[in-house]
């Protein structure tokens, strides 16, 4: 890896009341804390739900904690008669980070298609949020042996129109639909071919200088038994953790990989 600092995010998907994240967050805190974690060394951030951002907030501000935190959604509009969408502006007011965009649970779920990722993608942006942009293939892609194009196809389109010196601020997620959830993780094989596969993209697109600069993390089941192997991998600059991220005992282990 060039000089990219590992990213270890974990997305809680529904996961998780506002009481309920404050003990998860302080737990993980005191994991970390106890373990001396270097987060300079390797960031940790966790994905909650909207309702719990406000109480993570003031947890982590609390406690001068080196966590950072972040959603899993924001709007593709600023402002305005958008019922129920959640505003950039609003994130970046609850010290928000990273917001994930174009998960594929909102991709199957709610529709959303590379042109909605690529308008949420430039709100974040626009908002000085990071955008953890998900991508990846299901089973029957797969099974074609189609993984490589139809990532970067969804990579393309994530990114069109985004400036260089915006783009190498984004992180993206490759995350196989067949992996999520599943306890099925990619091969360290599998994840590298597509994770190398869009840093080539982005210096296609952009620059080698830009596609050196993205985070390309890898997403589905990842563990603590599993993230070491996947770590050493040259293009996996991290993962985005799903169920593993609700324990946080073992979500520590994963954020601490290199100890
Ligand atoms: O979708 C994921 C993270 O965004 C992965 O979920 P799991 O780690 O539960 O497979």
């Amino acid at each position: 890896m060039a000089n990219r600092t590992p990213l270890i995010a974990g997305n809680w998907k529904m996961n998780k009341d506002h009481l309920e994240a404050v003990h998860l967050v302080q737990k993980l805190d005191w994991a970390l804390k106890d373990a001396k974690h270097d987060f300079s060394a390797v960031e940790v951030t966790v994905l909650v739900p909207f309702t719990d951002l406000r109480s993570v907030q003031t947890l982590v501000d609390a406690d001068g904690s080196q966590l950072s935190y972040g959603a899993q959604d924001l709007s593709a509009q600023v402002s305005g008669a958008y019922t129920g969408e959640i505003s950039p502006v609003f994130l970046e007011k609850l010290g928000v980070k990273y917001v994930a965009v174009g998960h594929s649970e909102r991709r199957q779920y709610h529709g959303e298609d590379d042109a909605l990722v690529n308008a949420k993608t430039k709100n974040a942006l626009a908002h000085g949020l990071v955008p953890i942009v998900c991508v990846g293939e299901g089973l029957d892609i797969r099974k074609a042996g189609e993984q490589v194009s139809y990532t970067l196809a969804q990579v393309d389109g994530a990114f069109e129109g985004i400036s260089a010196e915006d783009a190498a601020k984004v992180v993206v997620a490759y995350e196989p639909v067949w992996a999520i959830g599943t306890g099925e993780v990619a091969t360290p094989a599998d994840a590298q071919e597509v994770n190398g596969a869009i840093r080539a993209r982005l210096a296609e697109l952009y620059s080698a200088e830009v596609a050196d600069a993205v985070r390309v993390l890898y997403g589905g089941s990842v563990k603590s038994s599993s993230i070491a192997e996947l770590m050493a991998e040259p293009d996996v600059d991290g993962a985005l953790v799903g169920g593993a991220s609700l324990d946080p005992e073992e979500f520590a282990k994963i954020a601490r990989f290199q100890a």
